[in-house]
């Protein structure tokens, strides 16, 4: 088995810290380096938490993609920079994969393209739990038959985006088979503006933060006399790391952009 470089953007962050544990405990994948807001020129094995973890420690992109040989990077930052660091990475012929949530649709088409003109894999994930992904292709499976959908994504309180990834990518599968529908009474009024959520070709999406959550989705999907629900819950950051590990794993062999990893599950 080829050992795969890799580069993780954003090590100290709460996803980042579970993907260097699993870089470091993975045989095929070698650290290559890390991308951090701050100790340019340390090793990451300095700081605390990360002992025995070798990998010189960047702040800057183009010194680092330009100083280290990797095939992949890995993205767990924010919607701000992790477009930037996508963007950057294939033009130095490293294939991203992103976890980062918060993108546009803009920042997707730009992203494909780039792909396209690098003919470089590139996968941006939503969600990379599989329960996740599953709970994504049942919610879309239901939609054929339901009309009336509720996505209610619910996280901790420290999460920039709203809504979630997971909630705006379920919502796009869902549209592929559902007729745009816009749901409630037709007069109905909000007395508070949101109260009805955030409006998705008529699907309603609820952003729930609060403390002690980590990561967890509900699709309700209503009809005279029924309800069905369909929920995943992350309890824990390590729940991605399967998930990471694949997308590592597919990027290598592919030269499009996946959006989703619903596309590379079988
Ligand atoms: N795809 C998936 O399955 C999952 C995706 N996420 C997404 O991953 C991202 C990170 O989530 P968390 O780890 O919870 O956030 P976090 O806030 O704990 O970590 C983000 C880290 O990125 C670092 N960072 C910010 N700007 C940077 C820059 N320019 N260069 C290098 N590092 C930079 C911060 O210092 C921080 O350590 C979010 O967008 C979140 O929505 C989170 C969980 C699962
Ligand atoms: O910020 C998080 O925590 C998560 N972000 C992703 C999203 O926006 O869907 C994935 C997961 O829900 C955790």
């Amino acid at each position: 088995m080829e050992t795969i470089k890799i580069i993780i953007a954003g090590p100290r962050g709460r996803m980042g810290l579970e993907a260097v544990k699993l870089v470091h405990n993975t045989e095929n994948f070698e650290l290559a380096a890390v991308l951090d807001r701050r100790n340019n020129g340390m090793n990451l094995s300095g700081l605390a938490g990360f002992e025995g973890m070798e990998a010189p420690i960047y702040t800057d992109l183009d010194e680092c993609f330009s100083s280290v040989k990797a095939d992949v990077l890995i993205d767990l930052t924010t919607p701000e920079f992790g477009m930037a660091h996508a963007e950057k990475a294939l033009e130095y012929g490293i294939r991203p994969v992103v976890g980062t949530t918060g993108f546009t649709n803009e920042d997707l088409l730009r992203l494909e393209s780039l792909t396209e003109e690098k003919g470089l894999g590139c996968i941006i994930a939503p969600n990379f739990a599989i329960g996740a992904i599953l709970m994504m292709k049942f919610a879309q499976m239901a939609g054929k038959y339901f009309k009336d959908i509720e996505i209610i994504e619910m996280h901790h309180d420290q999460k920039l985006d709203a809504p979630s990834g997971t909630a705006v990518k379920t919502a796009q599968l869902i549209s592929e088979v559902r007729e745009d529908k816009t749901q409630g009474h037709p007069s109905e009024k909000e007395t508070i503006p949101g109260a009805r959520g955030a409006d998705m070709n008529g699907m309603r999406i609820h952003s729930v933060r609060l403390p002690g959550l980590v990561a967890h989705q509900q699709v309700m999907f209503g009809m005279e006399g029924q309800l069905l629900t369909i929920r995943h819950d992350s309890f824990n950051r390590a729940s991605f790391m399967s998930g990471v590990r694949l997308a590592v794993e597919e990027v290598m062999k592919i030269d499009v952009l996946v959006y989703g990893l619903e596309n590379v599950i079988e």
